[in-house]
């Protein structure tokens, strides 16, 4: 068998006296688009933020490609779209910049761009249909527009594991279908797609599995089986496929 994408087993992470995992564990393999599902504060962002090496977990392990996070870091091969809130928009960079720092790690200690990487940039704002924006400042951008800017960014970074954290959220309607489309060729293409969504009727047209966390992995398996009612009492407490999103 080849080596999964992604393998997280035991996490356990604290911030101070706030137990954000609990004993977390999933494998993913390569090609499939993950959705990861849980009420606020049920630890998907740091989840994210352990696969990304950002937080250090106080028990348990990662691993990328049988690497550590640290060790994948170096390669490129992991691209993070983080949750807006987490993004200064403010800062004076243009989406062809954020584009850019994907292929930092392929520049070395100068920093100066190649021609390889101008064309990587140029190829990946056109996948995500953001040639025209690119000289725009990222604070001036729509909610879809900035998700596809880092959708952008992971793509020029060559990345073959990518982790989205509420893409969907402050989208609208459109830009929701050409991400879907994207992650769907990403994966098609070989990429692993871990992205945690609200949206859960979405689910099904978009994941080929669906991970259901409550400080730990409740459930793991088909988005139909995962979604089902009794499931989602159980990581919600409460009949969420009554509501168009859960919040
Ligand atoms: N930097 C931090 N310092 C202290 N506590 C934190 C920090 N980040 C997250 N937490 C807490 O850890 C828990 C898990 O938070 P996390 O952001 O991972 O959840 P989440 O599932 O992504 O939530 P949401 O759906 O609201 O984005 C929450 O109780 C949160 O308040």
């Amino acid at each position: 068998m080849s080596t999964p994408a992604i393998v997280v087993d035991g996490v356990t992470v604290h911030y101070g006296d706030v137990l954000a995992l609990d004993g977390a564990s999933l494998t993913l393999e390569r090609g499939r688009v993950c959705g990861l599902v849980g009420m606020n504060g049920s630890g998907k962002s740091t989840l994210f933020k352990t696969i990304v090496g950002m937080v250090r977990p106080d028990t348990g392990s990662v691993l990328i490609d049988g690497m550590s996070p640290a060790r994948v870091r170096k390669t490129g091969a992991v691209g993070y779209v983080p949750q807006s809130e987490d993004v200064d928009w403010g800062f004076p960079l243009s989406v062809r910049d954020v584009v850019m720092t994907g292929r930092y790690g392929k520049m070395g200690l100068t920093r100066r761009p190649k021609p390889a990487d101008h064309l990587a940039v140029d190829e990946a704002l056109e996948r995500v249909e953001l040639s025209e924006y690119a000289d725009r400042q990222i604070g001036q951008l729509s909610g879809g527009q900035k998700k596809r800017t880092f959708v952008a960014r992971g793509i020029a970074q060559g990345a073959t594991t990518l982790l989205l954290d509420e893409p969907f959220a402050g989208v609208d309607k459109r830009s929701e279908a050409t991400i879907t489309r994207l992650l769907r060729e990403l994966a098609s293409d070989g990429a692993t797609i871990l992205v945690s969504t609200h949206d859960l009727h979405a689910l099904p047209s978009l994941a080929d599995e669906a991970i259901l966390l409550m400080r730990r992995v409740l459930m793991h398996g088909p988005p139909g089986e995962v979604l089902r009612p009794e499931n989602l009492a159980r990581a919600f407490g409460l009949d969420v496929m009554d509501r168009s999103e859960t919040q």
